[in-house]
Order: C-alpha cells, then structure tokens, then sequence
C-alpha cells in the first residue's frame, strides 16, 4: 500500500487539532485505551461524545518532552492507503518546525477559519509550500457551521487564495467547505453543502497521484557493513541499509558513489529471506558480485540517473540555532546516514519568508532565517538537487560541540 505524508498548517485557532483528531478518530485509528481516557476527560465534547482536539493536544504533549525538532508524526490509514501526518506549530516563531515537516511532506493541508478568510499565516504557510516545491496544496476552509454553510463565504476565500497560489506558482490547489468539529466533508460528504461538487477531503487524500519514482533514480545507502567473524561464512559480506528511493534488482550493475566503482548485485536479503527486487522505503541486505572496499554512507546507484559527486554544495537553509550561522564556520553535514565535515564559504542571500523576495544577507543569520549558502564539504557528497529526489537532495547540520541540529538544508 502506499503511503501520503501531508503536513497541517493554520494560525491557532483554526482547528488543526480538530481536523487531526477527526480524520484519526473517524478512520477508527485511536487505540481502544486512549479512546477510554479520552471519553473520561472530554469536556467540550461533540456529537460523539470526545473533544477532537484534546485528543490530537494530549498526543502532543509527547512534543514538548525536549525533542529537539518537535515535529509530531501521527499515522493512520484506511483500506486504500497509509497516512503520516506532520503536525507542526502554525506560529512565525516555529518556522523551523514547519520546514522540517513539510520538507518530508507530498502536500500540505492550509486550514482557513471560514470566518477570517485568508489572512498573513495563510500567506506565510504557502510560501513555505512553494520554496519546500510542494506541488499540491489542499486548502481546508474550516468553520462552515459557523457561516451557515454559506457557498459564498466559500467562493470568496477561494479566489482570494487563487491569487496568492498563483503568484508562488502553487499548480495544484484543492478546496474543501469542512466543519472539522461536526464532522463535514472529512471523511464523507455533507448533505449541509449540497451546492459543493468536490470530493470530501478524505476521498481526495486518498485518491492523489503521488509524484512518480522515474526520474528520482534508484539510490541505496549503506548503513552498515555486515562481515561475520566465523570460519564457514568467512565469504560473506553483505551490505545493510535502505533503498532510499527506486528499486533495486538482482542483477543489477551498480554505481558505487562517492569512490565511483561498477560491480553487480549478486543477492537481495530482506528479513532473511532472498528477494529478486526490493523496493524504496525496505530495509535490506544486498550482496556484490565483487569484494570492494565499501564504508558507511555510500551510496549504490543504478546507471540510468547518476547522482552528482561534488564538494561544493549550493544550499538553502534555514537556521534552526539560537546562536547564529557565521561565514566560515564549521559544520558536520549529515545527509542520512553520511556524515560529512562542512564550511560555509559563501552567503549569498536571505528570503523574506513573508513574500519570498531575495533580500540581502547579514554576516550572522539568525534563528528561522532563510537563507541561500555555499559549503565545501571535507570529502565528495552524493547528492541529487531536492527538485529531483527529495531524500539525497536534502541534509541536516549538526553542531559537531553541542551535537545539535542547527540547519535543516536543501540542495539545489
Ligand atoms: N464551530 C466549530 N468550531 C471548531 C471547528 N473546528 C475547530 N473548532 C473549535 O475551535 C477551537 C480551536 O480548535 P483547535 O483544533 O484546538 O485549533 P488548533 O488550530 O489546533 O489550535 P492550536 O492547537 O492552538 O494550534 C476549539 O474550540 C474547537 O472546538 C469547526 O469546524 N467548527
């Protein structure tokens, strides 16, 4: 089955907890203990006799236990597909969280309360869409039981947001008339918007075409080389880790990057068991037809989409660390399971995260900035521009003192 990661954005308010707390809890995708507790301390309870939105808040809490990129992943899925959802918080001092979420994301749901319309979050979320190259946006206009479940409170608040998809070159916008708290146009369609001719947003989320793997390549990452110790198996050596993207064959010929040696699968493990092909997203075991000299972090590419091996990198960044980035300061750049030592030589400009335009950089960038860089790795990185393969085109920053991430990165 295959799996849509979407991230929520809205201002406070807006019914991010709500709409969670409906789709997990209307795809029977609670578990029977939490629903206990949560009946027990619902107050502002609905219909069903439990507040959504505590549900969705009292998972949060997780959140605040000091990780330190508090993103909340929450997972549900129905017979047609698997949902991970990114639930970051919507207000300008958490930008970071949000680029982290939707940085993993296929799509972002932008909710609007019916009654505010379109207002500077909404603006703010959508760039963040459009520099992240989201290409689908679902813009879930909440609150409709509030506004009589008036289609022109709809029309309205949908062309206003057209002009602003269309000027972030946002493609393909989606529009749904939902009351999250009553239950409206989530998962089925509501007899109260008989005027909406579109799908219910769970029907939609289901049925999106997610992007197609041809042009990402197939790329492999070992995470460990396995080479056991005993007399009978002294032969082998196998090579664990995941296809980060694309398939893999038995018998495939192989690029092994960044050292650039050609070789072939002779063996695909998965579990334990041999497997003909394996897929992105699986954990596997794969065997070579020839003993090479392979480390962590190397990458296995099939000939077709070869990635880039460089150490200049052009990135942008947003800075996640209370102190600030400098020019020439040293980093260590991990890209999966690479971890490389990095310098920014160049800072060439910042986004103005309010309407995207280049503005120019200051000599120290600070928390949530945005910005454009130029790093020199110690040694070649293999890497894909994020446009083409959003898991080798991206990368974190890790203070290699405090050990913390302080950048989250996209390589162009
Ligand atoms: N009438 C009505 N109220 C709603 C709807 N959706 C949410 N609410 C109410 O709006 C308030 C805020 O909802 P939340 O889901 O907590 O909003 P949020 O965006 O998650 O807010 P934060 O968690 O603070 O970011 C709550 O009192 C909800 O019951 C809706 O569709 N109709």
């Amino acid at each position: 089955m295959d799996i849509l990661r979407f991230i929520t954005a809205g201002s406070v308010d807006d019914g991010k907890s709500t709409l969670i707390g409906r789709l997990l809890y209307d795809s029977k995708s609670i578990l029977q203990d939490q629903l206990e507790v949560l009946e027990k301390h619902s107050k502002n309870k609905n219909e069903d006799g439990v507040d959504l939105a505590l549900l969705t808040d009292g998972l949060r809490a997780e959140r605040e236990q000091g990780i330190t990129i508090d993103v909340a992943y929450r997972y549900f899925s129905t017979t047609k597909r698997k949902f991970i959802i990114a639930d970051a918080p919507g207000h300008v001092q958490y930008t970071r969280n949000m680029i982290t979420g939707a940085s993993n994301s296929d799509l972002m749901i932008i909710l609007i309360d019916a009654r505010k319309g379109v207002i500077e979050q909404t603006r703010r979320h959508s760039i963040i869409a459009s520099l992240l190259q989201l290409k689908k946006v679902a813009v879930a206009i909440n609150k409709m039981d509030m506004v009589d479940y008036a289609e022109e409170v709809f029309e309205n608040i949908k062309s206003e947001y057209a002009k602003i998809a269309e000027n972030l070159e946002l493609n393909d916008v989606s529009y749904f008339p939902i009351s999250a708290l009553k239950g409206d146009n989530i998962v089925s369609k509501s007899s109260k918007t008989d005027w909406y001719e579109g799908d219910s947003l769970l029907d939609y989320l289901e049925q999106v075409a997610l992007d197609d793997d041809k042009n990402k390549g197939s790329r492999f990452q070992v995470q460990y080389v396995i080479r056991p110790q005993t007399e009978e198996l002294h032969d082998y050596r196998g090579y664990a880790g995941q296809i980060l993207s694309g398939k893999l064959t038995k018998g495939d010929k192989i690029r092994i990057l960044p050292a650039d040696l050609t070789t072939e699968i002779a063996k695909i493990e998965i579990n334990g068991l041999e497997k003909e092909v394996a897929f992105e997203g699986q954990p596997v075991v794969i065997h070579l037809a020839h003993d090479l000299d392979i480390s962590r972090g190397d990458i296995f590419a099939t000939e077709e989409h070869l990635p880039t091996v460089e150490k200049d990198l052009e990135i942008l960044l947003c800075w996640l660390d209370q102190k600030p980035l400098q020019l020439g300061n040293k980093y260590l750049l991990q890209q999966n399971n690479r971890l490389v030592k990095a310098v920014v030589k160049e800072i060439d400009y910042k986004i103005n995260v309010n309407n995207l335009i280049r503005e120019q950089a200051d000599d120290e960038i600070k928390l949530n900035e945005i910005v454009k860089v130029r790093l020199r790795t110690a040694q070649p990185l293999v890497y894909d521009s994020f446009t083409h393969n959003k898991t080798t085109g991206s990368a974190i920053l890790v203070d290699e003192t405090s050990n913390s991430t302080v950048a989250a990165c996209i390589i162009q």
